[in-house]
């Protein structure tokens, strides 16, 4: 069977970590005998330069004929000239992709590689003997990302505002998959709102607890997000399943990621009802490291592995790709951003190398 998957890599690092990532799929296509038909659109700057689209008609199509979606980073224009119009969130491809195809729901592991320990910034003391290991499962279609967004003057004032919109159906979607994810882990569901000031957090609160009366076996703790934020530096092992809102998520899986040492080691999925699924490093374009081959491109070849469990139900490729990250950072290898000497790391194509040596 030729499953299909979009390669959508965007611009910055995006490009660089894809072509990592192509040269793991290579070599699992050749080990495995399977055959993966990789279909290329451009998106963000890229697209934008060559046609002033972020997200062109033609990627989208290649989209909808995919099985699943692995996407780079998108950080927006690349030339100077269109930066000006680059204002119009909008306009950002990955939020359109989310909208169009209805990827409700992101999962995002927070995990602290063994090997790494050391590069969590928190000290072994608070890390834990449990470490750092749990799942933040973000809502990505609603609060202040997809309802009004207005500037105007008021009062001779420049102003704008941006609507945060919840109804209950997009809440319950949320809930169940965190029970679900729990069921499958600890059983413990913290979910993440400020009930004590937003009535859309009020609607969460009531819709997670109606919710939990069909999972009875899983445990529900509600946590307002500003302490959430402070509950990952002092006990961050205490958490299982966070479940929230768009805004919270996308801040607390930063904040989470640094944690672990680096937002180059976390991926995400994003899937919609019907199971399709978007996979992408949780991190963005880093302009600040593009073009040098130094991007950890763990977080990108992670997310393929997201892609052959939850996509392709490919296991035994997945683990295999898993034990050969570990095997290159037990050996010592490490890229410069999770490299504690500053002369001491190698590239990120000879990470790729090192990875591919153990498959
Ligand atoms: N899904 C996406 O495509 C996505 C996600 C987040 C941000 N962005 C965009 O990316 C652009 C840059 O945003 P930013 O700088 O705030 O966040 P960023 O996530 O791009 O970078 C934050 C920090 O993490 C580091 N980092 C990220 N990925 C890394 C990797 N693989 N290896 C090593 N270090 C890594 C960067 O060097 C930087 O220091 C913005 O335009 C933003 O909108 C896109
Ligand atoms: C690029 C940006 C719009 C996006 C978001 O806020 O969702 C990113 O930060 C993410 O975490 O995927
Ligand atoms: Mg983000």
């Amino acid at each position: 069977m030729k499953r299909s998957i979009a390669i959508l890599s965007g611009d910055g690092i995006g490009p660089e970590v894809m072509d990592q990532t192509i040269r793991i799929i290579k070599k699992i296509e050749e080990k495995f005998g399977h055959q993966f038909h990789l279909q290329y659109g451009d998106v963000g700057g890229v697209a934008y330069d060559k046609f002033e689209k972020h997200l062109p008609e033609m990627t989208h199509q290649i989209c909808e004929y995919s099985d699943a979606i692995l996407f780079g980073s998108v950080g927006g224009p690349l030339t100077e000239s269109h930066l000006k119009k680059w204002q119009d969130c909008e306009k950002n491809s990955i939020l359109v992709l989310r909208k169009k195809f209805q990827f409700s729901t992101n999962m995002r592991p927070i995990k602290v590689f063994r090997e790494l320990n050391a590069i969590s910034p928190l000290k072994e003391s608070i890390v834990g003997a449990n470490g750092i290991d749990f799942i933040i499962l973000r809502e990505l279609l609603g609060d202040v990302y997809t309802g009004e967004h207005k500037t105007y003057i008021e009062n001779n004032l420049r102003t704008a505002t941006d609507l945060s919109l919840y109804n209950e159906k997009q809440i319950k979607i949320l809930a169940h998959h965190s029970f679900k994810v729990a069921q499958k882990r600890k059983s413990k569901v913290t979910s993440v709102d400020k009930a004590n000031a937003l009535d859309t957090s009020k609607l969460w609160r009531t819709i997670m607890n109606e919710v939990s009366n069909q999972y009875p076996d899983v445990f529900l703790e509600h946590m307002l997000v500003d302490n959430c934020a402070y509950q990952f530096m002092i006990n961050p092992s205490q958490f299982d399943v966070i479940v929230t809102a768009n805004l919270f998520g996308d801040i607390l899986s930063d904040a989470a990621a640094g944690l672990t040492g680096s937002l180059g080691l976390i991926p995400s999925a994003s899937f919609n009802e019907q199971g399709f699924a978007l996979y992408e490093p949780s991190g963005g374009s880093a302009p600040n490291i593009a073009g040098k081959n130094i991007a950890n491109p763990i977080a990108q070849i992670l997310s393929f592995v997201l892609l052959l469990k939850h996509s392709f139900e490919l296991y035994e490729e997945a683990i295999l790709i898993e034990k050969a990250i570990h095997q290159t950072l037990k050996n010592g290898f490490r890229t410069q951003d999770i490299c504690f000497s500053d002369n001491n790391y190698v590239s990120s194509s000879k990470f790729t190398d090192i990875i591919l040596s153990f498959i």
